[in-house]
């Protein structure tokens, strides 16, 4: 059976990273992607906005939405504080499999809980089901027509509490111009915009931090 692209990814950095090494594991995968094939990790550029992000957070309990091989969830909870955790969120079982073994290798598998489904049934659980009151931090990198009906069901469900910090991917490429509407017309929201570009490539892309106001 022909290896999938994130399996190939993952058997890079199983051949040239350094097992429980976080910081080995994302330098692989960004070597491999950016010389061999590209793949839609967050990246180095992007990532140093993300990992300035997650210190000004200092998360106890952080969401991400979009797993993909695992990159960003070893990328934030190389960062997270003892006893802090990160909760993880993918829809594709395939990436959701590669993203086990990759957070396992880098061995951060006791700070990340990998949950595979769809982000509209997962985030009404998170309180009952997975035991978070509110959230810290949440990374918004799945798909760009759910940034606006998951910020929603955030807020709907008493997920956020003031102060909580939401940062979402790609706001400019694929973009998600409802998103930025809607964020940045709330009252609720306090943005502000970074300007980068698509992983691993020259495009024109941005990170937008909407800070949750209570
Ligand atoms: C796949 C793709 N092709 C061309 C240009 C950009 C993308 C792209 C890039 C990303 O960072 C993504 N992050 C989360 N979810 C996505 O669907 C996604 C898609
Ligand atoms: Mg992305």
């Amino acid at each position: 059976m022909n290896q999938s692209k994130e399996q190939r990814i993952l058997n890079f950095v199983l051949q040239n990273a350094v097992r429980g090494d976080p910081c080995s594991v994302v330098d692989a995968i960004d070597k491999y992607c950016s010389q061999k094939e590209w793949a839609m990790n967050v990246g180095d550029e992007k990532g140093k906005i993300l990992d300035k992000t997650v210190e000004e957070a200092n998360p106890s309990v952080a969401l991400e939405l979009g797993t993909y091989c695992g990159y960003s969830a070893v990328r934030i909870s190389r960062l997270l504080k003892a006893g802090a955790r990160l909760l993880t969120v993918e829809f594709n079982p395939e990436f959701a499999a590669v993203a086990k073994q990759m957070i396992e290798f880098a061995g951060v598998q006791d700070k990340v809980k990998l949950l595979q489904g769809p982000s509209e049934e997962i985030i009404p659980q998170l309180k009952k089901k997975y035991e978070v009151d509110t959230l810290d931090f949440v990374f918004l990198d799945h798909w760009k027509d759910r940034y606006t009906p998951d910020t929603k069901l955030l807020q709907e469900c008493n997920l956020l509490r003031k102060g909580s910090i939401l940062l979402a991917d790609n706001v400019i490429f694929p973009g998600a111009p409802d998103f930025l509407n809607y964020v940045r017309k709330s009252p609720h929201f306090q943005c502000t915009n970074y300007p980068s570009h698509l992983e691993y490539m020259q495009v024109e892309d941005a990170m937008e931090k909407a800070v949750f106001l209570g």
